[in-house]
C-alpha cells in the first residue's frame, strides 16, 4: 500500500543539510521517515556521495534495505546496517592504519569470554587467589561480575579516552591480561569492535576525513539507545566539519540502560555538541484510541491521540493462576482465529497478526502448552540473531571453520579437541589452519568420531579451496547424514544436524546477497555470523511470543501482555534498585503496549507456583503499572 508522508514527515525527509534531532513518539513513523530520507537524498541530489544509515538491530537494517531496494545502486550508495557492522567494515578496510595487519576474529559467545578470563586467572599468580577456594557458585558469580566489568570498561572506551576514575593495579592487570589473551589468539570481543573503530578514527585523522567525505549524510535510528562508546564513535566519525546528521528516537522507548545506553546522548549531548535542530513528530499512525489511551495513562504526554479514529479495545484481566491466565489467552486467540473477523481490524485475522508479550521468556511456559493443546501455531521471537549450532556435528564444523580462518585460535581448537574426545590437547607443528585440522585427525581414537571427522575435513577442504564452495561443502555433510545408518537410527539427532545445515545455508545466502564478490571471504563471513545475521525466517509461522526487547520496532493488530505482576514486570531487580531502573521498566511496558495496532489485552495471575514447590501457590501482587492503566 502506498503511504503518503504527512506534512511534518515530509519536512524532515526533504530537510536541508545540517544536524537534526527528530523526537518522535511510538508509531509516529520514525522508521518510515528515516527510510524515505535515504531515498530522498539519493534520488534528489546528484553526486557520488554515500549515505550511512545506522540501525540498532540487523532486522531493522534488513527492513530498511527491503524498502529501499528499488532505489538505483542502493548497495553502492548507502551503508545500511548496525553500528557494529559498520565498525567491523571500518576495521577490515582501514585496520592496518593502527597496526591491525590480520583481521581479528570475534569471540562473541559469553562462554568463550568466560574461558578466556579463567585462563587469565589460572596463569596469573597475583590474580589466582580470587578464584581459588571459592565455591563453584561464588566463582561463577565472580566471573560473571568481572566480565560485566570488562564490558562496561570497554563501553566507556577505557584506555582510549581520559577518565577521572581511579583503577587499582590488579583490576588494570586483569583488564590488560584479558585483552592480551584475546590478542594472542588474534581475537576481539563484541565491545572491542566499537573500541577499535573508534581508535582508527581518532588516531588516524586522514581515515576519518576520508569517511566524512564518503558519507555525506549520517542517519541514526533508535538514537535513544546509544551508549557512550557509540556516541563517541559518531562524534569521531563526524568531527567538527561534518554535521549532516539525522538522529531519530523516542526517549520513552529507551530500554537498554543495562547496556550503558542513555537517552541523554541523543536529547542532550547531540543537541549541544552539534547544535542540532529539534523536530517533534507526534501524530500516531499505528494504534487505536484504546491502545493510545492506555499508553498515555502509563506515560503522560507520550503519544498524540487527537488523530486516532479507530476505537479498538483495551482490558486488564486478573486470572487465578498462571494456568488460568494461559487458558484465558489461548481461548481468546482461538476465538479470533475461528471467527477471523473484528470490526476494528481490516481483513482476516491470522495467527501472524497476533502477539503475546512478556517481560521475560519464562512467563510463556503454561501458554506454550495451552497453545499446543489448541493446535495454535506459535513462534518465539529471538532477541538477537546470534546463530549457534545445536548438533555436535555442526558444532565441530563451526569450530573447524574458526580454526581455518584463524589458526591462532587456541580457544576453539581446545573446544574442538574436547568434542573429538581427545585426552590431551595435541601440539601440532603447523600454523596453517587446514593443516592443523588435517593433523588433528591422527589423534582421534573413536572410530565413529573419526568417520564423522573425515567428512567434516572434506567439507573444510573444499571451502578452503574456494569460498564459493561453501554450499558444496555443506552438501557433503548433508549427503553423509542422509545415507549414514548411524543417523537413520537416530532421527532426532539427524533432525538437528539437518536444521543446523539449513540455517548455515540460509546465513550464507543472506551474506552472499549483502556482500560484494571482492569482500566475500570465509573470515568475513564468520565475523558477520558473530555479529548476527538476520534470517527473517520467523515470518508467517504463527502467533508471535516475544519478550519486550525482541519486539522493539514491530507491530501487531492484536497484542496480549501477560505476567503483569510486581517482580516480573517491573523486574524484581529494578524494583530493588528503583530510580532509573524502575523508570526504564516503565519504558519497557510502554514499548509493549504500543506494539498493538488495534486490540490490547493485559493479564496477570493472582497466584503462582514456584519452581521448587508445585504444591503451594504463592500470592502475587499486580504490577504497579496497572495502577496507572486502570
Ligand atoms: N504518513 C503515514 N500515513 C499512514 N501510515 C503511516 C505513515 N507513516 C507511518 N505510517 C505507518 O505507521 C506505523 C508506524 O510506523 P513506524 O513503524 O515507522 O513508526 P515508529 O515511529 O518507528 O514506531 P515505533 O518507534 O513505535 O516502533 C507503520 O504501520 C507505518 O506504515
Amino acid at each position: 500500500m502506498e503511504i503518503r508522508l504527512s506534512y511534518k514527515q515530509r519536512l524532515i525527509v526533504e530537510s536541508k543539510d545540517g544536524p537534526m534531532l527528530v523526537l518522535a513518539s511510538a508509531g509516529s513513523g520514525k522508521t518510515r521517515v528515516l527510510t524515505e530520507r535515504v531515498r530522498y537524498l539519493l534520488s534528489s541530489q546528484p553526486g557520488t556521495f554515500k549515505v550511512l544509515a545506522l540501525t540498532f538491530t540487523n532486522k531493522a537494517a534488513d527492513e530498511m534495505q527491503t524498502r529501499l531496494k528499488d532505489v538505483q545502486s542502493i548497495k553502492d550508495r548507502a551503508f545500511i546496517g548496525t553500528i557494529h557492522k559498520f565498525c567491523l567494515e571500518l576495521i577490515r578496510s582501514k585496520g592496518t592504519a593502527i597496526g591491525i595487519d590480520k583481521m581479528p576474529h570475534i569471540f562473541e559467545r559469553e562462554n568463550d569470554r568466560r574461558e578466556i578470563l579463567l585462563e587469565v586467572f589460572e596463569n596469573n599468580l597475583s590474580l589466582k587467589k580470587y578464584v581459588t577456594g571459592a565455591s563453584d557458585k561464588d566463582r561463577q558469580k565472580f566471573i560473571f561480575d568481572v566480565l560485566n566489568y570488562i564490558s562496561q570498561q570497554k563501553k566507556n572506551l577505557c584506555g582510549l579516552v581520559q577518565t577521572n576514575e581511579a583503577t587499582d593495579e590488579e583490576t588494570m592487570l586483569l583488564f590488560n591480561e584479558y585483552n592480551a589473551v584475546l590478542s594472542s589468539q588474534n581475537a576481539i570481543d563484541f565491545d572491542d569492535v566499537i573500541c577499535l573503530a573508534y581508535k582508527i578514527l581518532v588516531e588516524r585523522p586522514a581515515v576519518a576525513d576520508l569517511y566524512r567525505k564518503m558519507f555525506r549524510y549520517v542517519c541514526i535510528d533508535e538514537a535513544q539507545d546509544l551508549n557512550f562508546a557509540q556516541y563517541e564513535l559518531i562524534k569521531a566519525l563526524c568531527g567538527k566539519q561534518h554535521n549532516n546528521i539525522l538522529m531519530v528516537g523516542d526517549p520513552n522507548q529507551a530500554i537498554y540502560g543495562f547496556n550503558g545506553s542513555s537517552k541523554t546522548f541523543m536529547t542532550e549531548n547531540f543537541v549541544i555538541d552539534f547544535n542540532a535542530q529539534i523536530i517533534q513528530l507526534a501524530e500516531n499512525f499505528r494504534s487505536s484510541i484504546s491502545v493510545l489511551t492506555a499508553a498515555q495513562k502509563l506515560i503522560p504526554n507520550s503519544v498524540d491521540i487527537s488523530d486516532a479514529v479507530i476505537n479498538g479495545e483495551f482490558s486488564i484481566s486478573e486470572c487465578q493462576n498462571e494456568q488460568s491466565e494461559a487458558e484465558f489467552i489461548a481461548n481468546k486467540i482461538k476465538f479470533f482465529l475461528d471467527s477471523k473477523k473484528h470490526n476494528d481490524i481490516e481483513g482476516d485475522i491470522t495467527a501472524e497478526r497476533i502477539a503475546v508479550l512478556g517481560r521475560n521468556k519464562y512467563v510463556f511456559k503454561s501458554l506454550e502448552k495451552e497453545l499446543g493443546k489448541e493446535r495454535i501455531p506459535f513462534v518465539y521471537k529471538k532477541t538477537n540473531d546470534l546463530s549457534e549450532p545445536v548438533s555436535d556435528l555442526l558444532k565441530m564444523y563451526d569450530l573447524g571453520i574458526r580454526i581455518l580462518v584463524n589458526s591462532l585460535d587456541k580457544l576453539h581448537f581446545i573446544q574442538l579437541c574436547k568434542l573429538l574426545e581427545l585426552e590431551k590437547i595435541p601440539l601440532l607443528d603447523t600454523n596453517v589452519g587446514i593443516d592443523k585440522l588435517y593433523k588433528l585427525s591422527d589423534f582421534i581414537i573413536s572410530p565413529d568420531i573419526k568417520n564423522e571427522y573425515t567428512i567434516l575435513f572434506e567439507s573444510w577442504k573444499v571451502v578452503n579451496s574456494s569460498i564459493n564452495n561453501f554450499i558444496k561443502g555443506l552438501e557433503l555433510i548433508e549427503a553423509y547424514v542422509n545415507t549414514s545408518p548411524h543417523y537413520s537410527n537416530d532421527l532426532i539427532k539427524k533432525g538437528f544436524v539437518i536444521q543446523d545445515i539449513e540455517e548455515l545455508k540460509a546465513l550464507w545466502k543472506v551474506y552472499s546477497l549483502q556482500t560484494t564478490a571482492e569482500n566475500k571471504t570465509l573470515s568475513n563471513f564468520r565475523n558477520q555470523i558473530a555479529l548476527g545475521i538476520s534470517l527473517n525466517n520467523n515470518k508467517n509461522t504463527g502467533v508471535t511470543l516475544g519478550t519486550v526487547h525482541s519486539v522493539k520496532g514491530l507491530e501487531f493488530d492484536i497484542v496480549f501482555l501477560m505476567g503483569m505482576n510486581e517482580g516480573t514486570f517491573p523486574d524484581y531487580r529494578a524494583v530493588k534498585e528503583g530510580g532509573a531502573s524502575l523508570n526504564e521498566e516503565k519504558n519497557n511496558a510502554f514499548v509493549a503496549l504500543t506494539r498493538s495496532k488495534r486490540l490490547l489485552y493485559v493479564t496477570y495471575p493472582k497466584q503462582k507456583f514456584m519452581p521448587w514447590d508445585k504444591e503451594t501457590p504463592v500470592n502475587q501482587a499486580p504490577s504497579r503499572f496497572l495502577r496507572n492503566l486502570s
